[in-house]
């Protein structure tokens, strides 16, 4: 097929490209990630400094324990300098007792200028584990505009602050505080690479990192810029050409302007990087920093331990909600309260096969499903890993098949039915969904299927009600079965025999002028035990026209018998 595509009236000349790296050596493209890396969250920090209504100092406990709770062990928890709010912040959790667990290091972040340095450092005061970050801009347009300075002045910024955080943290802290330290060279991603290597490692000269002395240098594609792809050619650029590397833990922080955030970040690990910052459900600056759940919960669905407990994620969500005061999006990756529910008919079908299939592995291996590895097409993972229950996996409207309706009878109800009578119940469904469009609740589709197949619960209606039924066997196999039915409002005694008590009925039937032929006959337990009811279905030709009807019952004669009647009545509805 032509293009048909013409140019747009977008102002494209505008913009200019961004600049490759010329690596054609490159590894990255070969690695795997198989091991968590480690993980910083910055939601008090990078995540708070963009919310309209900053967090109140309630809000920020409550993101700060949740953080403790699913494992962070590196958590960023303000800028101390920038205000009262945030400095009590700090002090706030540093002076409860048992507030911050002996395994977190908090960091707090700081301009290089020396009375914010001073500020910050002081805030620290007693701290455990406490790491100083200290940023500066790198890149030319912040040195020509910003800082109106010369690249040897930038870098003697990040110098000077390098300097001074020694010197305050020499003076204000004790030997209780294991102290560390982190550069970010800021707006990496639009830094001439040489520059940025350059400016890091004077930092290094001043800081001298070495054996139990690492630097944490945070790479941060302040605002995205490039693709994944170049970004990963850039971080394995420094990896390779850092001096010091076994000291250094060499970390990104990617912004998701581009929306590529957490690939950034996934290749940036497979160049090399050690650590990732970031924020859950991509909070942060403009379009947000990178979304630290997706990026665990990509690894979990890789077989890889996150080493962070998502197991609730709906309680994660609604701390983040209730301190953030944003929603998370109905299709954010693995939260979202649609990405776990089909509406597509072929999807559904999908679906109710796959999770068939596991029943019946995990049946033929004596395991149980949570044995086996995943396989359910268009589910990435269990929702139960997440807390999440399999009722909203499948939801009907008008774009759903049988594959829907059938797993809502099976899951909801325990009711398998056949493949032809899943076509024909479906029918049903559509007609109304078409009819009436939007959503029909699982409530909705059981209410339709009892009108539809099972009538006497509650709602009589069709020519027969069947009362009581006995059936005999004599000696050369032939079943006599005598019903008392209410046949039309007036009460029958029906006698018929054949070969098994259904051919009986239909010649009882016959006796009436009703015309049933056999076509198929499935039945099935819906439960175990010895008060387990039975499901029959039975399809049938009466009087020309081909139906299905369903019994339940304890006892799978007369299960079947009711299952003959359902299709009776629905022929002549
Ligand atoms: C990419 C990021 O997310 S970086 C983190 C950004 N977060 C924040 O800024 C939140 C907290 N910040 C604040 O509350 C305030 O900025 C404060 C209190 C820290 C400082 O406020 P102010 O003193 O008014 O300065 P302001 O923030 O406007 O900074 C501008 C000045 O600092 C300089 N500056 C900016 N960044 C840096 C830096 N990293 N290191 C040194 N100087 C810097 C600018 O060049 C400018 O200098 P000039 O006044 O000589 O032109
Ligand atoms: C302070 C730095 C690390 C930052 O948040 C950024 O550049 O995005
Ligand atoms: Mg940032």
């Amino acid at each position: 097929m032509a293009n048909r595509q013409q140019p747009s009236s977008m102002p494209i000349h505008k913009y200019g490209r961004y600049e490759q790296v010329d690596i054609p050596d490159r590894t990255w493209p070969g690695e795997r990630i198989t091991v968590a890396p480690r993980w910083l969250s910055t939601d008090l920090r990078d995540g708070n400094q963009s919310l309209i209504d900053p967090m109140s100092p309630e809000r920020k406990r409550r993101m700060f324990d949740q953080l403790v709770k699913m494992g962070y062990k590196e958590i960023e928890v303000g800028f101390p300098a920038s205000g009262q709010t945030d400095f009590d912040f700090v002090r706030s959790i540093i002076e409860e007792e048992g507030a911050i667990p002996e395994d977190v290091t908090i960091s707090v972040l700081t301009q290089a200028r020396e009375d914010l340095i001073e500020r910050t450092v002081e805030s620290l005061k007693g701290a455990r584990r406490a790491t100083v970050h200290l940023y500066n801009a790198t890149a030319p347009v912040f040195r020509r505009v910003v800082f109106r300075g010369s690249k040897d002045d930038i870098k003697q910024i990040a110098v000077d602050g390098t300097r001074l955080v020694m010197e305050y943290a020499e003076k204000l802290l004790g030997p209780e505080t294991e102290f560390g330290y982190q550069y970010s060279p800021e707006i990496f991603t639009d830094t001439e690479l040489d520059f940025a290597l350059e400016v890091c490692e004077a930092v290094m000269d001043v800081y001298q990192p070495g054996p139990g002395r690492e630097i944490i240098l945070n790479l941060p594609a302040t605002v995205e810029r490039s693709a994944p792809s170049t970004h990963a050619d850039r971080f394995e650029w420094m990896h390779r050409n850092l001096s010091r590397r076994e000291h250094v833990c060499l970390s990104v922080h990617p912004h998701n302007d581009r929306g590529t955030a957490v690939a950034a970040a996934e290749l940036a690990v497979m160049a090399g990087a050690d650590r990732v910052e970031g924020c859950l459900f991509g909070q942060g600056e403009r379009t947000g920093n990178v979304d630290l759940v997706t990026l665990g919960m990509n690894l979990f669905s890789q077989g890889v331990d996150p080493q962070i407990d998502f197991s609730d994620i709906d309680e994660i969500r609604r701390t983040w909600e209730y301190c953030n005061q944003m929603e998370v999006h109905p299709r954010h990756p693995y939260v979202g309260d649609l990405v776990y529910t089909s509406f597509s008919g072929s999807h559904q079908d999908a679906i109710k096969k796959g999770f068939d299939a596991m029943e019946a592995d995990a049946l033929a291996k004596g395991v149980t499903v949570d044995d086996l590895e995943w396989a359910v097409p268009y589910l990435p993972i269990d929702p139960k890993d997440v807390g999440r229950s399999y009722e909203a996996v499948i939801r009907v409207n008008s774009q759903s098949g049988k594959g829907g309706v059938s797993y809502v009878l099976k899951n909801d109800h325990k009711l398998d039915l056949p493949r032809r009578m899943q076509i024909e119940f479906s029918k049903i469904i559509q007609a109304r969904t078409d009819a009436e469009g939007g959503e029909i609740t699982p409530r909705d589709i059981w209410a339709a299927f009892q009108d539809e197949y099972l009538p006497n619960s509650g709602n009589p209606w069709g020519r027969i009600q069947v009362r009581n039924g006995q059936s005999t066997t004599d000696n050369d196999g032939v079943d006599t079965l005598t019903v008392e039915a209410t046949v039309d409002g007036a009460d029958r005694v029906l006698t018929g025999s054949g070969n098994g008590p259904i051919s009986a009925f239909f010649d009882a039937l016959q006796a009436i002028g009703i015309d049933v032929r056999l076509l198929d006959y499935q039945e099935h337990t819906m439960s175990e035990g010895a008060s387990a009811q039975a499901a029959s279905y039975i399809e049938c030709a009466i009087d020309g026209q081909v139906l299905w009807g369903i019994g339940i019952d304890a006892n799978t004669t007369r299960a079947s018998l009711k299952a003959v009647v359902s299709a009776v009545n629905r022929a002549t509805r």
